[in-house]
């Protein structure tokens, strides 16, 4: 069994609530409301940003000049490939940016910011992979369930087609390289930073869908 299959053995709790979220379930069957989506895709913008320059540290990092250019194209691509989709929605919906982040994206953007400039680069990795993998599989998990004339369908395809499934393949042989690299302390970080990242997955939508603002 590869590290990251032990990774994925032991967030699958978290993977099965993801499932089984009221965000996820609505999105597939195109009954989410479209108020829920437009503060999910508003968030997810100011997200963008904060995952891309994650991943630009973790770039100026690496000693590897493949490991560099690997996270160089992927923060790159978090900008072009996945604003490209925001933009679709942003001008159906008619909305302007959002400048506050919520709570969630407020805690999964400084908490992968943290990780990627203070931790080491395999943490920084493992503090990533989320981001990739679990999109990668609800994306897939959609795909299969849900009917063609779905209003979310280019999220849908952007998330479960072969271009984002390329880049997952890819960001797990990384996050397998630094694991046998790493000592059983290192290894023990990578996952923890995996699991973090798992949970605030969850919470991302949940705000999203529960539309939560700062209370206080
Ligand atoms: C919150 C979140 N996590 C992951 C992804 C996919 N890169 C995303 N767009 N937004």
């Amino acid at each position: 069994m590869t590290f990251t299959d032990q990774l994925w053995q032991e967030i699958a709790p978290v993977y099965e609530v993801i499932l089984s979220h009221g965000f996820v379930e609505e999105l597939m069957a195109g009954s989410l409301p479209s108020p829920t989506f437009q503060y999910y895709i508003q968030q997810d913008a100011l997200y963008l940003a904060d995952f891309s320059r994650a991943l630009s540290q973790l770039a100026a990092r690496s000693a590897n000049p493949d490991d560099m250019l690997q996270f160089t194209q992927f923060a790159q691509n978090a900008i072009l490939v996945e604003r490209a989709l925001h933009e679709t929605y942003f001008s159906l919906y008619a909305i302007e940016p959002e400048t506050t982040k919520m709570p969630a994206c407020f805690a999964y953007t400084n908490y992968l910011l943290a990780t990627t400039s203070l931790q080491s680069i395999a943490v920084g990795a493992a503090a990533v992979l989320p981001c990739f993998w679990i999109y990668r599989q609800v994306g897939k998990y959609i795909y299969q369930q849900a009917i063609r004339e779905n209003p979310y369908r280019a999220w849908i395809d952007t998330y479960a087609g072969d271009a984002f499934d390329q880049s997952v393949t890819q960001m797990l042989r990384l996050t397998d390289q630094f694991a046998e690299l790493a000592s059983p302390t290192e290894r023990a970080n990578m996952q923890e930073a995996f699991r973090v990242s798992s949970r605030l997955e969850w919470y991302f939508w949940n705000d999203a869908y529960t539309q939560n603002r700062w209370l206080v």
